[in-house]
């Protein structure tokens, strides 16, 4: 069903400082992610690694520096929110919610060919949720909702994939069964980022690593970021950083 054509799809970033109300939460980051890459954001909690992807996402203006997207429309590249930011009140089936990946090929308003039918079921089995089509996605345990969220990214066919701790709160099952369908993304040639919090995930699935906080700490190949001397200093940081302050030091010299 991958009806991907590779492309060089790049995100760099040049000195980047990304914040909120003018407080910057993530500063001076500069770097790039080659297309193909398969990225962990690590970094303590309020590191920023959330903020930085929103920055790709384009949902949060850089307050200075840029973000650089090479070959790359902010429209194609596709995110998995954290659960907890998901409305599942709404009353919407697993099936329309998964269909939902398809809105920007197909447009809102064309209804689905028998073509997009069979793309819509092979998503729902590829996570192992045959049989909850019409289950409530406000009924979903919290896996399954996740599975559900990997269907939806399966049929944008995003040559970007950003996701925001995929894992958080997820089975061990899941999490290899998800973590599988990274691996296939990442054989495909597609970019995918994911901001992650268990670090042996990290270390066993993701060959290169960005250890944030509140700014790039270390960033490179896994074994040589995630290292106890590396993690120790972004705790320091994260602990010293002033979220009150306005302009770093860096800035305003
Ligand atoms: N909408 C917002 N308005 C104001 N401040 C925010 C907002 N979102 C995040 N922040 C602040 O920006 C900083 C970075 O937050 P961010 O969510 O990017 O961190 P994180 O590394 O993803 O943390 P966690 O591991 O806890 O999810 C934090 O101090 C946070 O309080």
């Amino acid at each position: 069903m991958n009806t991907l054509r590779p492309r060089d799809a790049a995100i760099g970033f040049d000195n980047l400082t990304l914040g909120y109300d003018r407080h910057p939460a993530v500063h001076h980051v500069s770097g790039r992610i080659a297309p193909g890459s398969l990225v962990a954001i690590v970094g303590p909690n309020g590191a920023g690694k959330s903020t930085l992807l929103k920055g790709i996402m384009g949902t949060l203006k850089p307050l200075t520096g840029r973000i650089v997207l090479d070959n790359l429309d902010q429209r194609e590249i596709a995110y998995l929110p954290q659960l907890a930011e998901i409305d599942r009140s709404f009353p919407l089936s697993v099936y329309d919610f998964v269909a939902m990946g398809l809105w920007r090929r197909c447009g809102l308003f064309r209804g689905f060919g028998r073509g997009d039918h069979t793309r819509i079921s092979e998503a729902l089995a590829a996570v192992g949720l045959e049989g909850f089509e019409r289950r409530a996605i406000g009924t979903l345990s919290g896996g399954q909702m996740q599975r559900t969220l990997f269907a939806r990214l399966l049929l944008q066919d995003a040559s970007v994939i950003l996701l925001d701790e995929p894992f958080n709160a997820i089975d061990t099952k899941t999490t290899a069964d998800l973590l599988d369908l990274v691996a296939h993304w990442h054989a495909e040639k597609r970019t995918v980022v994911a901001v992650l919090h268990d670090l042996d995930t990290v270390r066993h699935a993701f060959p290169e690593t960005i250890l944030l906080a509140r700014e790039t700490v270390a960033w490179g190949p896994t074994r040589d970021v995630v290292t106890p001397e590396n993690l120790a200093a972004a705790r320091r940081m994260v602990e010293a950083f002033d979220r009150t302050a306005p302009l770093c030091a860096r800035d305003a010299a």
